[in-house]
Parts: C-alpha cells; structure tokens; sequence
C-alpha cells in the first residue's frame, strides 16, 4: 500500500462538502429496525466499512436487508427471526459492543470475531454484563461466541462503563426485547462521551421505547416493550465534518457544510465551539449551512473533551498549528479506541517536528513550531489517518500511512479531500 500525498492548497481553503450519513446514528437505526414490528426504511445510510459489518452482521443473523437499486444509502430493514450465524466486526467499536446483545436473542450460535487490533479494545465488560442477564457466552473477547436461545432474561446489571459509552448503549439498544428489560447501574469514573448514550436513549423513544435515567449518569432502565418501525433519515456525520471545517481554521479559508442539523445528539456538533476558542467565525444560516471561517492564527485550548473524544485527533492537529500550548484533557479511555491515540497521536506529531507530551489523561501540544514533511503513521485508525491530512494542509509534501483506513466512516475522504483543495485530478 503506497503513501498519499496530502494536498498542500496553493491559497486558503474555499470550499462547500456535503458529508455523507453518521455512523453512529446509522449502526444505532439499523439494530433498531432489526429488532421492531414491522420493516424500516432507512435513507442516508452511511455506507462505509463499519455500518456495512453492521449491515452484514445484522443479515447473517437473520435479518432481511434490501437496497434500493438505485441509491445505496436506501435501505430497507425488514425484521426476521434472527437464527445462528458468524459476524466480523472489523475494528467497529459499534459492532463488538452493540451486536452481542442482539446475538443473544437468537435461536442458535453467534460466533463474533475482528480485526487483529480489535483483540485489544476493551469488551469484557458487556461480555460479563449479558452474562449477569442470563446469556450463555463462551469468550471474554473477541472471538467469542454468543449462544443465543431465542429469548434473554435481562433484569438488574452493574457495570463498570468508564473505558466505553458503547457498554451502556450496548444493552440498552436491545433491552426492550429482554424478557425482564434492563437496569443498569454503572459503578466506577464517569462514563464518557455521553451525548453518544443521549443518542441511543433519543432513539430508542423515537421507536417508542421510553429510557428511565438518572441525571448523574449512573443508572438507565428500560421496560419490556415492543420496538415500533421508524422510517429513519440519518445526519450528516458530524465527526466527519470536523475534519473538513479543520481545514478552514488551518489555512484560514472557507468550508461550509450543508444539512447541519438545528438540534443533535451528535458529538462531533461541539468542533463549532472548539474552533470558535481557537478563532475561527461560525455562522449557522437558517437553510442549515454552517460555515467556518478560519483565523488568521489559530489561539491554543485548554479544554475537557471527556465527552467528545472522538473529535480529539481533529483538534490535536489543530493546535499542533496553533500558536501557544494547548491541553487536552478527560480522554483517558482513548487509549482503547481504534488504537491508543493518545500514544499515536503524540508519536505523529512529534515525528513531524511538533511537541506534543502525553499525561494521565491526555495530551499537551506547544503549537507554533516549523513542522517538516515525514510519513505520518494511520495505525489503522480512520482518525489519524484524517489528522495527518489536516496537518498537510500547511506542511508541503506530508505522506499519509494507509489512507484506506478512512473507510471504516469515509470512503470518499480521498477523493472529497482533493476535491476540497482544489487538488483533485
Ligand atoms: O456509540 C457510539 O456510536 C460511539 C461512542 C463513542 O465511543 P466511546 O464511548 O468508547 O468513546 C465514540 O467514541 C465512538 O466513535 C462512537
Ligand atoms: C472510537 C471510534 O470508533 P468506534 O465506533 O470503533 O469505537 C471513532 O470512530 O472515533
């Protein structure tokens, strides 16, 4: 696999991306359609390595998918009795966390397994939770195998969920199905990235199944129910859009970015506050263009993305180029995303001549200095594959490791990045 060579724009960036559908809404839409009353049509499916493993998995069990002959991103779901069957679940946090839960509900066995780098994220906590709830599993991580009987006991849970939100939307995805619903009780740090369960409880009542939470994040109960068919239309991905509106704050240009939604759960929604700290103008226009105009320099951060970790590459870049030292904090549980991006990102950035220190809980970046041309390392992980491109933008002749790993949520970064710098061929 040969190198890419980032575009390095001859004048600021001015640019328009329209971002293909969210992964995260994506891969919570379809479980939730393989689990209703009826079938569910889905338009502006992300179509990328991990929605297609979910995709994929949901079919292997039983799950009766159709797409539309003409449009990829349409997709209909139509609910079947789910039976035995093997699913990969690539690197796709989504499908190691969220997938066992509903293997438990199926007649016969679910054998689970991934990529090589996905043996080390952590699994053994929703592996022993749905085990506390009566699934018989043989496994602690992947591969594992889920023996499903067709039904799930559920009932009362204590988890301890501060290395992944995914544990918790994990069995509240499928807990209406239980025979005894769910209650969870998380013992242990604060959860992390919590808009993301505020996703899945949004979208559970959306399917008309009601959340019973706690406002300090500790406790989530869900009651047997029946999950309603919902014809679902998914954002814009948000995270990904964060790479594209980092190029305007970069090289202090335009990126506007149509469809962005009035509310959302969606995390990747806090980079208008972050790059507005750093300088950048926002405007949000009232057809839903939101446009960022870059600084001339960008200002440092000192800011908690405890919550929104997975836009860190993205600013980590950013204050590589900003002028003055930056912190990021509360994002100890990226050690155990794609790859620990704490140790990649901090490798990456000094290998380009930047200073970026790791600590307990994060990173801290002296922005400012001359960055050089190098190989900037992906580790497998689409993230840092994107932060490498955003750093190129203002480093001539940067090289990107495996830029084929942006389509675990991208396909298109390639081809929509070139296009955005006006370097495409
Ligand atoms: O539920 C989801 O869709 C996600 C939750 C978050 O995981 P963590 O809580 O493990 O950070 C996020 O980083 C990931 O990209 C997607
Ligand atoms: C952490 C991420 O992915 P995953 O869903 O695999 O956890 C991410 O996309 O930043």
């Amino acid at each position: 696999m040969s190198n890419w060579v980032a575009p390095f724009p001859a004048s600021p960036i001015d640019a328009t991306v329209d971002l293909p559908g969210s992964k995260s809404i994506t891969n919570r839409a379809l479980i939730l359609a393989a689990l209703a009353d009826g079938p569910s049509r889905i338009t502006g499916t992300l179509r990328s390595r991990d929605t297609d493993l979910m995709l994929d998995g949901l079919a292997a069990m039983g799950t009766g998918i159709a797409y539309d002959a003409t449009d990829p991103t349409t997709v209909t779901v139509t609910p079947d009795p789910l039976h035995a069957g093997t699913v990969d679940c690539g690197l796709a946090g989504t499908v190691m966390r969220f997938l066992p839960a509903v293997g438990a509900l199926a007649s016969g066995d679910i054998a689970f397994d991934g990529d090589e780098q996905a043996r080390s994220r952590p699994l053994d906590t929703v592996l022993d939770a749905l085990r506390a709830l009566g699934v018989d599993i043989d496994g602690d991580g992947l591969p594992f195998v889920v023996h499903g009987t067709g039904s799930v006991r559920g009932g009362e849970v204590t988890i301890d969920a501060s290395a992944s939100s995914q544990f918790v939307s994990g069995l509240l995805l499928s807990a209406a199905r239980f025979t005894n619903g769910v209650q969870i009780t998380h013992v242990g740090p604060p959860v992390p990235s919590m808009p993301h369960i505020d996703m899945t409880i949004e979208m559970l009542q959306t399917a008309g199944v009601a959340v019973e939470f706690d406002r300090d994040a500790t406790r989530w109960t869900v009651a047997p129910t029946t999950v309603r068919a919902v014809d679902w239309a998914i954002e814009p991905d948000l995270s990904n859009a964060s790479v594209f509106l980092a190029a305007a704050a970069a090289t202090a240009g335009r990126v506007s970015v149509p469809r962005w939604p009035v509310t959302t759960t969606q995390p990747g929604a806090a980079i208008v506050d972050v790059l507005q700290q750093m300088g950048a103008a926002v405007d949000h226009s009232a057809d839903g263009l939101l446009t960022v105009r870059g600084p001339e320099s960008l200002a440092p951060v000192d800011a908690d993305l405890h919550d929104i970790g997975e836009l860190t590459p993205t600013i980590a870049a950013l204050c590589a180029l900003a002028d003055g030292t930056s912190t990021l904090r509360g994002i100890a549980h990226l050690r155990g995303h794609e790859t620990d991006r704490l140790k990649a990102l901090s490798t990456e950035i000094n290998r380009v001549g930047g200073d970026c220190r790791e600590t307990d809980d994060g990173l801290v970046i002296i922005g400012g200095g001359t960055l050089h041309a190098d190989v900037w390392q992906s580790y497998a992980d689409h993230r840092m594959a994107t932060a490498g491109a955003i750093l190129g933008l203002r480093v001539n002749g940067m090289q990107v490791e495996n830029v084929q790993t942006t389509a675990k949520t991208m396909p298109d970064f390639v081809a929509m990045w070139e296009a955005m710098a006006g370097t495409a061929s």
